[in-house]
């Protein structure tokens, strides 16, 4: 039998403005998604009995909820003759509720995986809009390249940065990216910016000031970060980062942190492991 082991790789985002709101509620926004060479792993294997089992749940969340039996759901009516099942083991290793989209890149290594494991033929194009169906942060994981990012984040241009090192600090608290997206003091109005702009630098993410306000501890890890580095918020946070020229650096740093702080460093790379894991780039 076929087993397939994908990684799953974290992202952060190296700015994020929030550029204006769609009558759906959701945002549009401005960012730069940054692949990191860490991550979760996924194991596919076949079954011809049609049924989809996970095998080792995710505390606190509920196996249907789960954003890997999520995507796995939504490829099963693409299956042709035979019944397509599958064995799914999910090693965790991303903080959950980071900002670092680790929920995301495990539903994007389901669609991925299976779509090569059922033989469904399914192009990227299709498989990046059935993962938007399951989050803004799907997309860029399927399409596998570090890049710039527009819309609620589905339309994606890939962008060659330098593959720095990173600092990732995930401090004690969870961070609901409902939650601030629906919270009254959130700005929501920047002006938008042009890839130039960006890669002059100075661009933060617009969220960070409202998540610093309301979580301390990710105001103390950045506080913390930024005597080495300048440092910021990924996403809706929790996790904070700050980049390095080298990895010996970055791991000097994160060795340093405060105890209660989680941790981890991690490089930037421009292309996932994933693509090259299923062979879909050399
Ligand atoms: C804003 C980002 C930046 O990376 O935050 P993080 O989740 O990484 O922190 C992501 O795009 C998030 O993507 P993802 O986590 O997949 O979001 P979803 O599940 O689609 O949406 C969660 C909730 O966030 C809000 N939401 C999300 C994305 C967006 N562009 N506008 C929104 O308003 C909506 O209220 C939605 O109900
Ligand atoms: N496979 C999964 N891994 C992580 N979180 C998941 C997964 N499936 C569902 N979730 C839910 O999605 C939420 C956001 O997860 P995650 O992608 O880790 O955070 P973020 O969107 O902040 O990067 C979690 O709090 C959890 O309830």
């Amino acid at each position: 039998m076929q087993t397939l082991s994908l990684p799953c790789p974290a992202k952060i985002n190296l700015f994020l403005k929030i550029t204006g709101r769609r009558d759906d509620g959701y945002h549009e926004l401005q960012t730069l998604f940054q692949l990191l060479d860490y991550g979760d792993t996924l194991q596919l294997s076949h079954r011809d009995d049609g049924e989809l089992a996970l095998i080792n749940a995710l505390s606190g969340v509920n196996i249907e909820d789960n954003l890997v039996f999520r995507a796995a759901r939504k490829l099963q009516p693409f299956a042709r003759d035979i019944p397509c099942g599958a064995n799914i083991t999910l090693e965790k290793r991303l903080p959950m509720g980071g900002g670092i989209g680790g929920g995301s890149s495990d539903a994007a290594s389901t669609l991925l995986g299976l779509n090569q494991l059922w033989q469904l033929d399914l192009s990227v194009n299709q498989l990046a809009e059935i993962g938007l169906e399951l989050g803004a942060d799907v997309p860029v994981f399927v399409r596998g390249k570090t890049a710039w990012a527009e819309g609620i984040g589905e339309i994606l241009t890939p962008v060659e940065t330098q593959e720095l090192w990173y600092v990732v600090l995930k401090p004690d608290c969870h961070v609901s990216t409902a939650e601030i997206f629906c919270h009254e003091q959130l700005t929501r109005h920047d002006s938008p910016i042009k890839i130039a702009t960006f890669l002059e630098g100075g661009t933060g993410n617009s969220c960070e000031p409202l998540v610093r306000k309301l979580y301390p501890k990710i105001d103390k890890a950045l506080i913390w970060l930024e005597q080495f580095s300048p440092a910021k918020l990924t996403g809706t946070g929790a996790c904070v980062f700050a980049s390095f020229e080298d990895q010996i650096t970055a791991e000097t740093v994160c060795a340093q942190r405060p105890t209660e702080i989680d941790g981890f460093v991690a490089r930037g790379i421009n292309t996932s492991p994933l693509h090259r894991a299923l062979g879909l780039i050399k």
